[in-house]
C-alpha cells in the first residue's frame, strides 16, 4: 500500500490562512445578526469569488482555481468554522453543480454554465429532493416529455439550497417512468425559463442564513440541449453528484467540530464553579476529549477521500462512511458545546446554540444518517459492491 501523505502543500496553507482570515473578518462578526433575519448579505459572493472558492476544483480552463479535492476540504472547513450555511453554499454550487457539470457536461454546456460561475459571475444549484421523495430518490414526480427541440418538465422539488439566489439549477426528472431509476434524465434549467418559480421556506430549525426553499415547474420549455449527459443516465449523474457534495458536508463538519472546540476551550478557561476552572473538571474534560478524537478521526476520513478523488478512485464507500461519521462527530460536539456553557449556552450570547441548530441539517442532508448507515452494513455485507467508474472520475486539472 502507498504510504498516505498528509502534509499539507505551501499552496493549501495559504488557502487555508486567506479563508480563515475572511471567515474570522466577514462571517464571523456579522453571523448572529444574518442568522437572526435570516439571509446573508449577497455582497458576500463577490467576496468568495475573489477567493477562488467558487471554482476550486475546477480546471483553469473554464475559469476555475485548478486545486485539488483536499484544497476544497480545506475550504469547507475553514468556511463552517463560520456558518453551516456558507459551506453549504459553496458546496451546492461547487460540489453538486460545478463538479457535476465538470464530469457529465459537454464542451457547450462548460463554456455557458460551468465557466461563469466558476469565476463566480452565475450560481449554480441542484433539485433533486421532492415533497414525496427525500432518502429514496426513485420515487421522484417530475416528468419531463419531449416535445420537438425541448423537453417539457412539469413538477416541483423542495429543501433546495440557493432556490432564489442561483441563476441555473441541475434539475432532476423522469423521461420515462417505465424505466424505474434509469428512466431519470437530468437537466439544466435556468431561473428566467418560463413556467419556473421558487419560495424560501421560512423557520428552519438550523443555517438560518442560507436560503432554502421550493422550486417549481410549470410546463418550463427546455431546450434540447440541455440535457445533461444521455437520457436515462440521471440518477448515475445525480449519484456520482452526491459523491462530491457529501465529501464537502463530511469536510465542512470537520470545520464545525473545530468551531466547537475553540468555544468550548475558551469557555472552559474562563467559567469557574467549584472553586475551580470548569475545564479542570474531570467530566468536563471527558467532553473535550471526545470533540478532540471526533475532530481528528474526521480529518482522517475526509483527507482520504480526498486522496482518493485526486488519483481517480471510485470513493462512494468511503464518502458515505467519511460523511455519516463526521456528521454525528459535529452533531455531538455541538451538543456537549451547549453542555459545557450550561444555561448560557442555551441563549444567543453564545454561538454554540446556533452551532447545535446547524450541526443537524448535515446529519438530514445529503444521504441521512440511516442511509449512510445502511450503506455501510451493505457493504461489509457484501450486498452493495462499487463498480469502477472511471468514465466520471476526470482529474481536476
Ligand atoms: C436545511 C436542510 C436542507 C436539506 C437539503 C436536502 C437536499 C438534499 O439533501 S439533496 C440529496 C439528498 N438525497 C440523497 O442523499 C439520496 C439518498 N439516497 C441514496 O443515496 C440512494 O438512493 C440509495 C443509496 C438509498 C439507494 O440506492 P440504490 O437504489 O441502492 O441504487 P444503487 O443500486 O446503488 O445504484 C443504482 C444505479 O446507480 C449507479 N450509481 C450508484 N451510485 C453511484 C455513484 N456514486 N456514481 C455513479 N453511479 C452510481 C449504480 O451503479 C447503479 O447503476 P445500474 O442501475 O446501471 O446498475
Amino acid at each position: 500500500m502507498r504510504a498516505m501523505d498528509f502534509q499539507f502543500s505551501d499552496e493549501q496553507l495559504m488557502l487555508r490562512q486567506s479563508v480563515r482570515h475572511f471567515v474570522d473578518r466577514e462571517i464571523i462578526p456579522k453571523i448572529a445578526e444574518w442568522d437572526a433575519k435570516g439571509g446573508f448579505d449577497q455582497a458576500i459572493w463577490k467576496q468568495l469569488a475573489q477567493l477562488g472558492l467558487l471554482g476550486i476544483c475546477i480546471p483553469e480552463k473554464y475559469g476555475g482555481s485548478g486545486m485539488d479535492y483536499n484544497s476544497l476540504a480545506i475550504a469547507c472547513e475553514e468556511l463552517e468554522r463560520g456558518d453551516t450555511a456558507f459551506r453549504t453554499a459553496v458546496s451546492v454550487h461547487t460540489g453538486l453543480n460545478s463538479m457535476t457539470l465538470l464530469q457529465w457536461g459537454n464542451e457547450a454546456q462548460k463554456e455557458k454554465y460551468l465557466k461563469p460561475q466558476a469565476k463566480g459571475d452565475k450560481i449554480g444549484a441542484f433539485g433533486l429532493t421532492e415533497p414525496g421523495a427525500g432518502s429514496d430518490v426513485a420515487s421522484m414526480s417530475s416528468n419531463a416529455v419531449l416535445e420537438g427541440d425541448y423537453y417539457k418538465l412539469n413538477g416541483q422539488k423542495t429543501w433546495i439550497s440557493l432556490c432564489d439566489v442561483a441563476d441555473h439549477f441541475i434539475v432532476f426528472a423522469y423521461t420515462d417512468r417505465s424505466k424505474s431509476h434509469k428512466g431519470i434524465s437530468a437537466f439544466i434549467v435556468e431561473r428566467t425559463m418560463g413556467g419556473f418559480s421558487s419560495k424560501a421556506i421560512k423557520g428552519k430549525y438550523g443555517i438560518r442564513s442560507g436560503n432554502t426553499g421550493e422550486l417549481f415547474f410549470e410546463d418550463v420549455l427546455i431546450p434540447k440541449e440541455n440535457l445533461l449527459g444521455e437520457e436515462g443516465e440521471g440518477f448515475k449523474i445525480a449519484m456520482s453528484a452526491l459523491d462530491n457534495g457529501r465529501f464537502t458536508v463530511a469536510a465542512g463538519a470537520v470545520g464545525l467540530i473545530d468551531a466547537c472546540l475553540e468555544a468550548s476551550v475558551k469557555y472552559c478557561q474562563q467559567r469557574e464553579t467549584f472553586g475551580k476552572k470548569i475545564g479542570d473538571h474531570q467530566l468536563v474534560k471527558q467532553m473535550i476529549a471526545k470533540m478532540e478524537a471526533g475532530y481528528q478521526m474526521s480529518r482522517l476520513l475526509v483527507y482520504r477521500v480526498g486522496d482518493m478523488k485526486n488519483r481517480g478512485e471510485r470513493n462512494t464507500r468511503e464518502t458515505s462512511l467519511a460523511k455519516w461519521q463526521a456528521c454525528d462527530f459535529a452533531n455531538q460536539a455541538a451538543d456537549d458545546a451547549v453542555q459545557i456553557h450550561g444555561a448560557y449556552g442555551y441563549s444567543d450570547e453564545y454561538p454554540v446554540a446556533r452551532f447545535l441548530r446547524n450541526s443537524k441539517a448535515p446529519v438530514i442532508y445529503e444521504g441521512t444518517r440511516e442511509i449512510h448507515t445502511l450503506m455501510q452494513a451493505d457493504y461489509v455485507l457484501g450486498n452493495r459492491v462499487d463498480r469502477k467508474l472511471s468514465h466520471i472520475l476526470p482529474p481536476w486539472k
